[in-house]
């Protein structure tokens, strides 16, 4: 969490919002023409730099931003400048860091349709997972709002009258690092709850992603925070090393991958700096023939085709029971091949490009690779160009179902971040839980089921962070997102649904 143990009060500073950076809000249009940087309650450019950076439309593969990555002394100023707003929100009241941070949650649910249009353009994922990404980013921000008045120390008896007790104090200019599969979330997630609990924060987005998370600055000061206590430094690891050693930064808090997450791990040791890490994974998710078929299907296209495959709670390793495997593979392929893949802007897109093309031809590579092994390519897996001559230097590929799969193979031990499912089949309980825990990662879990006895049993013994009965991919804000292993440590959360209708890609 985001206290050492903490306090709050300030007039609320109200300002105007910049014009909005959107000239064009359509495939193939769109420019940022604006810095994207943010500093002390405004947009600018960084004083000094460690490189340039592009950012794409990967619908199109055009350049929508340059960029400067910030150099070790934007970053300090960055860090310096929400130390000076940390002294005024941290003496404000839980209430009223509270309404500041629900009516930035207005303005997000106001704006939503806008920001939605920003984070696919810049990502690439369909404008109707865009949406569901900023709902759970407003709701976010209401759920920590909630928390911000009721955040209290504990009153301690002592012998002849005394008393002791404990206060719960803000860290101080907190770091976020955020991955680009989920970039206007991941910032809303990880500032939340630093806000609310009267830290500052110096947030860095992925250089592939820079231009959402401005939104959110801009969002913060209109809604009524200090000048400077959520900026916005870009760059890659060189501008993340300059974050995470700097002496004034009380905590990280991380999401990306396994390799990255353990340098965080190690640079914020060197500073003895909490960190919070959420990493990779390679989820399991098990389907018994005692399943609901129809919503088995529908639960295995959620697990594997969200955001293009790029998401790292994804349920990839699927485990299906011998007697219903060529039910359930002749079933998944054909909902899979009904994913309309195409323009991420419009309305009945399910499924846009994958973040550009090194990720696009990785992806491809890990195809090439499991056939190689003895995978079979049940559908897809190979590059899609659509036929709008806009989008043909998109970076698209249809989605992929592998069958014949073992699980030494590359395909099943390894993230591969894409639309890629790998089924493999299996006999007993007994025999898929220890398949399934046989992994350095653990962050989430799935398992189909009518037999409710069942399903609690196998989720327990599941060594995984989410865990899903019945569904997938669902993550309501009141619940923990966190897991086992190397995705991070946290606590177990559970979402049971008796099926997945309202999740349908097709
Ligand atoms: N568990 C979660 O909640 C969650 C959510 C989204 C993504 N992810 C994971 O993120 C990965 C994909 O994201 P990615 O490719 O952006 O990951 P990444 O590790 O390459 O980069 C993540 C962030 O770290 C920065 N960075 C890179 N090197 C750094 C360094 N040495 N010091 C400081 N910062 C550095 C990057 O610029 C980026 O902002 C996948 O493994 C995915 O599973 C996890
Ligand atoms: C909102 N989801 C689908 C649970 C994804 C969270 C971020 C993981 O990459």
């Amino acid at each position: 969490m985001f206290l050492r143990a903490g306090t709050a009060g300030l007039s609320p500073l109200r300002h105007t919002l910049r014009p909005v950076l959107v000239a064009a809000m359509s495939t193939g249009t769109f420019i940022v023409s604006q810095p994207l940087n943010y500093r002390s309650g405004a947009r600018l450019d960084p004083v000094d730099a460690s490189g340039t950076e592009k950012a794409l439309e990967p619908a199109t593969g055009r350049v929508i931003a340059t960029f400067t990555c910030s150099g070790e002394e934007e970053v300090n100023l960055a860090i310096q400048d929400a130390k000076a707003a940390f002294k005024i929100w941290s003496q404000k009241s839980g209430m009223e860091r509270c309404r500041i941070l629900l009516e930035a949650a207005r303005i997000i649910r106001d704006r939503k349709d806008e920001i939605a249009t920003v984070e696919t353009i810049n990502n690439g994922k369909s404008i109707f997972e865009a949406r569901w990404d900023i709902d759970t980013s407003w709701q976010c921000l209401e759920y920590y709002a909630g928390l911000a008045g009721s955040m209290a120390g504990e009153h301690i008896q002592l012998p002849g009258g005394s008393f002791g007790y404990t206060r719960r104090e803000p860290l101080g200019v907190c770091v976020g690092i955020g991955a680009w599969n989920y970039p206007f979330q991941i910032a809303c997630w990880k500032s939340a709850p630093a806000l609310a609990c009267g830290n500052a924060m110096v947030f860095k987005p992925s250089t592939f992603t820079p231009v959402s998370t401005l939104l959110l600055a801009e969002i913060y000061t209109e809604a009524g925070v200090p000048p400077g206590l959520f900026n916005v430094v870009q760059g890659g690891a060189a501008t993340g090393q300059f974050l995470c050693q700097h002496r004034d930064v009380a905590k990280v808090s991380f999401t990306g991958s396994v390799p990255t997450g353990s340098k965080i791990m190690e640079m914020s040791a060197k500073g003895i700096k909490p960190v919070t890490l959420e990493l990779g994974g390679k989820s399991p998710l098990i389907i018994f023939s005692d399943c609901d078929m129809k919503n088995a299907v529908k639960g295995a296209l959620m697990a594997n085709f969200l955001t293009q495959g790029e998401v790292c709670c994804n349920g990839t390793r699927v485990f299906v029971q011998k007697e219903i495997l060529d039910q359930f593979s002749e079933e998944v392929v054909k909902q899979t091949q009904r994913i309309k893949i195409g323009d991420p802007l419009l309305e009945d897109t399910r499924m846009g490009p994958l973040i550009n093309r090194p990720h696009l031809e990785r992806v491809l590579g890990f195809v090439k690779v499991a056939k190689e092994q003895g995978a079979k390519v049940l559908c897809g897996g190979d590059l899609y160009v659509p036929e709008d001559p806009k989008l043909k230097d998109g970076y698209y590929m249809r989605p992929c179902v592998l069958t014949n799969c073992r699980d030494d193979m590359t395909c099943v031990k390894e993230e591969i971040f894409g639309p890629v499912m790998s089924i493999l089949s299996f006999d007993t309980e007994a025999e898929v839980l220890e398949r399934a825990n046989d992994t350095t990662f653990g962050l989430a879990a799935g398992v189909f089921t009518r037999d409710i006895q069942r399903a609690h049993r196998v989720v327990a013994a599941l060594q995984a962070g989410m865990c899903f009965i019945n569904n997938y991919n669902v993550s309501p804000v009141e619940l923990p997102f966190g897991g086992y292993k190397k995705s991070e440590a946290l606590q177990k959360s559970l979402m049971c649904r008796l099926d997945c209708e309202q999740l349908t890609y097709i």
